[in-house]
């Protein structure tokens, strides 16, 4: 099972490389991987099982953080209650952004990332709505629209493929500033 020790942090060269296209059918190893990065999310949302392994609770993971420069991205959003089915629990092999938004989000506490281990404040603002197409693992292709928070998740975990983090968005001198056209999320 994955575990923290699988997850590299910041200065790991994977997380600023472009990582590669994979390519149908997929390998054994590579379907493996997809349903291991699915399990990782829901193990780090569980509370005994995060709480045994030591898992820092995570609602997407990115091959690279991996050390797998592969375009290829596991997405566990939670629904709004405890009981309700997830937002959206998805692999997604060679997500590509084909359109968005013109008007931009942020979260109102920012970002965080399990590759790295601190806090960094500011505002990341991306864009309010995308539209992705990718594969899943049987090579079936989509299209599909994401707004508010799946679309902010969604994101960040392509970022990772394109190696940029979150805090490359953050503005250092005013980590807070805002253009008013800017909504604030949560
Ligand atoms: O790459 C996944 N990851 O580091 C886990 C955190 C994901 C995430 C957290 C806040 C806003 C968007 C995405
Ligand atoms: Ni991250």
């Amino acid at each position: 099972m994955i575990t923290m020790e699988d997850i590299v942090r910041e200065g790991h060269p994977a997380l600023r490389q472009k990582a590669e296209e994979l390519s149908f059918p997929l390998s054994k190893e590579e379907v493996i991987l997809a349903e291991e990065m699915l399990t990782f999310l829901r193990n780090s949302q569980d509370p005994e099982i995060s709480e045994k392994y030591g898992l820092r609770a995570g609602v997407g993971l990115a091959a690279p953080q991996l050390a797998i420069s592969k375009r290829m991205i596991a997405l566990l959003i939670p629904g709004e209650y405890e009981d309700d089915s997830p937002e959206l629990e998805q692999v997604m092999i060679n997500p590509k952004i084909i359109s968005h938004s013109v008007e931009g989000v942020c979260l109102k506490d920012g970002e965080g990332c399990l590759s790295v281990d601190r806090e960094v404040p500011g505002f990341v603002v991306r864009h309010s709505r995308v539209t992705v197409s990718y594969q899943d693992t049987t090579g079936k292709t989509y299209k599909k629209r994401f707004k508010g928070y799946p679309a902010i998740v969604l994101q960040h975990e392509i970022d990772h493929l394109n190696g940029i983090m979150f805090y490359d968005y953050i503005d250092e001198n005013e980590p807070f500033a805002l253009d008013d056209d800017i909504s604030v999320l949560g």
